[in-house]
C-alpha cells in the first residue's frame, strides 16, 4: 500500500528526512514514535501529499505521491495538528459539510454514525468553537472517517482525549483494521501506541533509527528501553 525509498526532505540548511526506505501492506497498522523534531510529521505530511520530498520515491496504492497525488488525496484520512473544523458550525453541520466536499452519499447518516462512535452525539447540534480541545480532538477523527479513507495517516491522534475518548478511537481503529483499512499514526505515548500498531518504527534524526514488524512481540518496557537506546 505505501513504499518510500530513499526519500529526504530538507528544508533551507535541515535535513528533516534523511533516505527513509519504508513498506508497509495493506491493512496494516504503523506507529511511528520518535522525539519532537525528529521528522514523524515530515513524513506524514510527504504521505499525504501536501509536502514534496526533496528526492526519493513515494508511492501509495500504486500511484506516485508527486506526480499522481490528485489519484491518492480521495483515498486518504488525513488527522494534522489542526483540526479544519469550523467553529460556526455545529458538529453534524461540520461533518455534513465535508461529507458534502467528499462526495459522501447518505453524508447525513454517515455524519450520525461517527457522531456516534466518537461519543459526540448530545453535542451534535452545539457550535464547535464551544466545544474543548478533546471535543475538538473526537469530531476532527470523524471527520477524516466520512469518506472511508483506504490509508489513514494521524498525527498525535491522542492529543486532548479523555481515557473514554481514547477507548473510542482504539475500538474504531480496530474495526477499521478488520476493514482492511491501512493505518500510519505517530504519537509520543508509547504504552497506547504499542496497543494499536502491528509495525512500530523509531525516528530519530530524520532516519528509522529501529523498526519492528511484530509490535505484539514487545512489552511495554522492553519497547520504553528500545525507544530510550534509538532516540537522540
Ligand atoms: N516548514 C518547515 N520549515 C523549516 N523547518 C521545518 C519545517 N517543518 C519542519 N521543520 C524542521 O524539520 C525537523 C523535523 O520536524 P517535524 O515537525 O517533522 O518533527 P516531529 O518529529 O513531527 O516533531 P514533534 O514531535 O515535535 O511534532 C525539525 O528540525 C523542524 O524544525
Amino acid at each position: 500500500m505505501v513504499r518510500l525509498q530513499g526519500v529526504t526532505k530538507r528544508y533551507a540548511h535541515v535535513w528533516a528526512l534523511r533516505g527513509i526506505d519504508l513498506e508497509l501492506r495493506r491493512g496494516r497498522c504503523l506507529g511511528i514514535f520518535g522525539a519532537n523534531g525528529a521528522g514523524k510529521t515530515t513524513l506524514l505530511n510527504i504521505l499525504a501529499t501536501l509536502t514534496r520530498p526533496s528526492s526519493g520515491q513515494v508511492t501509495i496504492a500504486g500511484y506516485d505521491a508527486v506526480r499522481e497525488a490528485e489519484k491518492i488525496r480521495p483515498r486518504l484520512g488525513v488527522l494534522g495538528h489542526r483540526t479544519y473544523l469550523y467553529g460556526d458550525l455545529t458538529a453534524s453541520e461540520n461533518l455534513q459539510f465535508y461529507g458534502r466536499l467528499f462526495g459522501v452519499t447518505n453524508g447525513h447518516r454517515r455524519s450520525q454514525e461517527l457522531l456516534h462512535s466518537v461519543g459526540l452525539d448530545s453535542d451534535s447540534q452545539q457550535r464547535v468553537r464551544t466545544f474543548s480541545r478533546g471535543m475538538q480532538q473526537r469530531l476532527a477523527i470523524a471527520r477524516v472517517l466520512l469518506h472511508e479513507p483506504e490509508l489513514l495517516l494521524l498525527d498525535e491522534p491522542y492529543t486532548g482525549l479523555d481515557q473514554q475518548a481514547v477507548s473510542r478511537l482504539q475500538s474504531l481503529l480496530d474495526d477499521l483494521q478488520a476493514d482492511e483499512k491501512t493505518i500510519i499514526l505517530s504519537t509520543h505515548d508509547l504504552p497506547r501506541g504499542l496497543a494499536v500498531c502491528d509495525e512500530i518504527l523509531i525516528q530519530s534524526r530524520g532516519k528509522i533509527a529501529y523498526y519492528h514488524e511484530t509490535a505484539s512481540d514487545l512489552d511495554i518496557a522492553g519497547f520504553e528501553q528500545l525507544y530510550a537506546a534509538h532516540v537522540q
